[in-house]
């Protein structure tokens, strides 16, 4: 964490979706150009989210959200299912406008945020060059399909069709698009869930790799045994409030737990019986 001295943005209450900031692949496999929404003011070197609230009709998911997360750094975000972690990446990544409240961005690359959706689709009978080149177009940078397909390893398979790559590939390559313009923020939703547990290490292995090149990565994740090998900080959201902010060690030291999944059930309303029936499973390696 650390001292930004940019100013916020406030983003008027309307409610309204954007799409201006980041370019991701949507759930039906439409690209959406982002590009700047809310664009920093200042000169701040961290991600600074500060008092962010969002409701759908009357139900409220965000309440009074705030957090900052330094550059180099991978701050993950966990919470039980419905706790609102899409709805804050959403709001980071410019896709979705809070009611109240600001996201500040550092400076730096053509792009303010990549953001990597939930189930990202891409059209199938492209190959990843191919679909590289269409959101750098978007985005209006140039891309180096080899260069940025070698940030997660895919460099081999540059003219694949995507509809060919596994399940583990795509998220692979979803992640790569995110990286297009090189952004300051990354913005991941559930990078690796559904993966093999090789698969789960390499995809961490890459999101650690991106960070220590100097992005602030923030995830939304549920298997805290992912959080454990590569988070810096573990944001617990909950009851539409970051319940707390610590180190994956921190928060084991903090709650005298063994466990993580113990130590951030501390923090969630309820505590684990609740959590188990709200969330389902959590994934903890650590157990
Ligand atoms: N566009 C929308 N319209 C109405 N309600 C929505 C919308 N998007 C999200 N919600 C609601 O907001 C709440 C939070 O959803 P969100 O997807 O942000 O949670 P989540 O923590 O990411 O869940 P999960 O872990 O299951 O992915 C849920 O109750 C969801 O139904």
């Amino acid at each position: 964490m650390s001292e930004h001295d940019g100013s916020t943005t406030e983003t008027a209450p309307d409610g309204d979706e954007t799409t201006e900031r980041a370019a991701e692949a949507t759930d039906d496999g439409d690209p959406v150009d982002g590009g700047g929404a809310r664009d920093a003011d200042g000169p701040g070197d961290a991600l600074a989210v500060d008092g962010v609230a969002r409701s759908f009709g009357d139900v409220s998911v965000l309440a009074d959200v705030s957090f900052t997360a330094d550059r180099g750094t991978v701050a993950c975000l966990v919470g039980p299912n419905g706790s609102g972690k899409t709805t804050l990446l959403r709001v980071v990544a410019g896709l979705l406008a809070p009611d109240a409240g600001s996201v500040l961005l550092p400076d730096g690359g053509d792009r303010a945020v990549g953001y990597l959706a939930q189930t990202p689709a891409f059209r199938p009978q492209f190959t990843l060059a191919e679909t590289l080149g269409f959101y750098g177009d978007l985005a209006g940078v140039d891309v180096d399909p080899d260069g940025v397909l070698e940030r997660v390893g895919l460099e081999a398979v540059a003219d694949r069709r995507v509809g060919a790559l596994s399940g583990g590939m795509t998220r692979l390559f979803g992640i790569a698009v995110a990286t297009i313009g090189d952004p300051p923020v990354l913005v991941l939703d559930e990078p690796s869930s559904g993966l093999d547990p090789t698969m789960t290490e390499h995809v961490g292995s890459v999101v650690r790799d991106l960070a220590d090149e100097g992005r602030t990565v923030l995830l939304a994740t549920h298997e805290l045994g992912t959080v454990d090998r590569v988070g810096d900080t573990v944001l617990v959201l909950d009851d539409g409030v970051i319940q707390t902010a610590a180190a994956p060690d921190a928060l084991r030291r903090e709650t005298g737990s063994e466990t993580l999944t113990h130590a951030v059930n501390q923090f969630v309303h309820g505590g684990a019986g609740d959590l188990t029936v709200r969330a389902g499973t959590w994934e903890g390696a650590d157990e």
